[in-house]
């Protein structure tokens, strides 16, 4: 399926693209210093299968946090919600995505959700698999079906440059295991885990994914249902509640749909039975969310009535 640049979209991109002055590029993950400051693409992918862009739309960038629903996705149907959810909970937190304090004033000690770093670290745990290429190669695979694009990799030099500086998800991990959230070999899960958020596509690509989630699981090539409705379901309002880090809230009131975003500076955003929306604009505000897929996402809530609201 081919994606067609749209006038009007780009019009908007245009317009926006100058907002990514006043924002960063994340550099606490090395590699990702690299992005281009200016780069600015969208692409919406309609569940009826036709798809516009705007902006360099065939620049990759990797997952981060937007990968923490899709392995989501894939561990509640490994392991059931009883089980993920007795490990993690589902409230949203007013804390950094990164944050470790809630972890110790939580009682009983578990994340409170699967979108920040200590919740999604646990999800990753969950992955069934008898050795540690089968969970990755399954996890990879989910993603291609996603995309149906067998050639979704990860990028090697940013998994490891995050594999090389991730202590503080290390410690994450290590509460957690002391805590029997987790358990197995922690060195192993961050191996998985910097791969997963290093997964490589462009803003076609995720937005095809949003389109699955916008069709409540079902592929709109295909119509094979690639996630239960229920587990679409449960993401989508983890996405509402979470998923734009401590900014979720004001998210909510100023563009209204299920987002996810990550410090690549990609947004995944989803008009239930609608769209798929993949974003890619790695300059980033003060909460580590695109600075200018934000504001695309408040100028196109508005003109084209989004939120579910
Ligand atoms: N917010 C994010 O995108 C964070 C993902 C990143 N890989 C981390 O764990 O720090």
């Amino acid at each position: 399926m081919m994606c067609k640049s749209n006038t009007d979209l780009q019009t908007i991109v245009d317009e926006v693209r100058s907002i990514s002055e006043a924002g960063k590029v994340a550099d606490y993950i090395p590699a990702l210093s690299k992005a281009d400051k200016n780069d600015l693409s969208i692409a919406i992918y309609d569940k009826n299968n036709t798809c516009v862009y705007a902006g360099e739309y065939t620049k990759k960038f990797t997952l981060q946090s937007i990968s923490k629903v899709l392995i989501l996705a894939l561990a509640l149907q490994d392991r059931g919600t009883d089980y993920v959810f007795g490990k993690v909970g589902m409230e949203p937190t007013g804390d950094p995505f990164n944050s470790i304090s809630k972890l110790e004033t939580s009682i009983p000690s578990k994340p409170l959700n699967p979108m920040i770093n200590a919740g999604a670290l646990a999800v990753t745990s969950m992955i069934v698999g008898k050795s540690e290429e089968e969970k990755w190669e399954r996890m990879l695979q989910f993603v291609r079906c996603l995309v149906k694009n067998d050639e979704i990799s990860y990028n090697v030099e940013v998994a490891k440059s995050e594999l090389e500086t991730a202590s503080l998800n290390r410690a994450l991990c290590y509460f957690m295991k002391q805590h029997q959230v987790i358990d197995g070999d922690i060195e192993e899960l961050m191996r998985l885990y910097t791969k997963q958020c290093a997964i490589e596509m462009n803003c076609f690509e995720l937005a095809r994914i949003g389109a699955v989630f916008a069709s409540n699981g079902l592929d709109p090539e295909t119509g094979e249902q690639l996630i239960p409705i229920h587990i679409a379901r449960i993401c989508k309002t983890f996405m509402v509640t979470c998923g734009m880090y401590n900014a979720s809230g004001e998210f909510a009131i100023k563009v209204g749909i299920p987002a996810k975003s990550g410090v690549s500076g990609g947004i995944l955003g989803i008009v239930p039975d609608k769209y798929g929306i993949g974003i890619f604009g790695p300059s980033l505000d003060e909460k580590g969310n695109s600075i200018a897929g934000i504001k695309l996402l408040e100028i196109l809530a508005n003109k084209y009535n989004f939120s579910i609201f």
